[in-house]
């Protein structure tokens, strides 16, 4: 048998069944290419959102760098056939310094970008990451690092900010109101889901702690929220403070909703909780929706 040299790459994608390319008639040249996107002609509707989804990228949190997944998208006139879609991280590019900074006032100049370099009226963007901030213990005061989920969701308009809402979600414990009030003693309780949505009003100015007020209108509510650390007289306080405290998942929303009425630059919000049940297989959940 013949010995076969496979001592490179090549030699050895070959061996694999690599071919090599055609001597193809298309341009190479971007010049030269097609430009099917930018077509001119009437293609019968213009569309709202066209853009990319499930993008993963750096994003910073305050003092923390995370991860995003992000949804961008801008209209589409009725004479243009296609989006130049390299153009959107070409524009996440722009304003990226060691991850894209979440907040309002950032992620509008990153539209404002996306607007002018697509040449569109409306540009939109919905992104998720993970929220991590210090979170210390309730007796001994230990410090650890906890997490929510937040969501920014902005759409520009030629020079306005048409839509500005925040999301949140955050796991918390809720004790049964009906196991305390029925049983000898003990209560089951179950880890709660919480999540809010909130149209916040583009005209007013956020103060700078937002995230944190909301967040502390989904935690305080609940029967104990939730901490990294706990030692034993944290677990004591924990536990005594579920039960003082307890909690249906209708409750826990419209206590939510109380904490959020007020707030003058909410102008409505959605709030669901859902309650991992520990005495069921199945969960239990309320939703309401309220605009100002
Ligand atoms: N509009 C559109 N683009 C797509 C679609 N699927 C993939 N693409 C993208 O088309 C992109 C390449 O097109 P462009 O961004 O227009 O590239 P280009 O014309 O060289 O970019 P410019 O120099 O900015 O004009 C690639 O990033 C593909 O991801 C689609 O369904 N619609």
């Amino acid at each position: 048998m013949t010995q076969l040299d496979l001592s490179t790459r090549e030699a050895r994608w070959k061996y694999f069944g690599s071919v090599d390319p055609i001597k193809g008639n298309k341009p190479t040249e971007k010049e030269k290419m097609p430009d099917l996107q930018s077509s001119k002609k009437d293609f019968l509707f213009e569309i709202e959102h066209v853009g990319i989804k499930n993008l993963i990228y750096p994003v910073r949190i305050d003092d923390f760098q995370t991860v995003g997944n992000f949804e961008f998208s801008t209209s589409l006139n009725q004479d243009e056939k296609g989006i130049n879609m390299s153009r959107i991280i070409e524009s996440v590019e722009k304003h990226y310094d060691n991850g894209v900074k979440l907040e309002f006032d950032h992620l509008t100049t990153l539209l404002n970008t996306l607007q002018s370099v697509m040449l569109q009226n409306t540009a939109s963007l919905d992104v998720t990451a993970k929220w991590f901030f210090n979170r210390f213990s309730p007796v001994t005061n230990q410090k650890a690092v906890g997490h929510a989920d937040i969501r920014y969701i902005l759409s520009v308009s030629d020079d306005k900010v048409t839509k500005k809402s925040l999301g949140i979600e955050v796991p918390v414990t809720t004790l049964c109101p009906c196991s305390k009030e029925i049983s000898e003693y003990s209560a089951h309780n179950q880890r709660g889901i919480i999540t809010v949505l909130i149209d916040l009003d583009p005209e007013i100015d956020l103060p700078d702690n937002y995230k944190d007020i909301v967040l502390d209108g989904m935690e305080a509510n609940a029967s104990s929220m939730l901490y990294p650390i706990l030692k034993r007289t944290d677990e004591k306080a924990v536990t005594e403070r579920a039960y003082e405290n307890p909690r249906f998942v209708e409750d826990l929303i419209r206590l939510v909703a109380a904490d959020l009425v007020d707030l003058e630059w909410i102008q409505g919000f959605e709030i669901e909780c859902r309650n991992e049940e520990s005495i069921h297989q199945h969960d239990a959940f309320a939703r309401l929706k309220y605009t100002k």
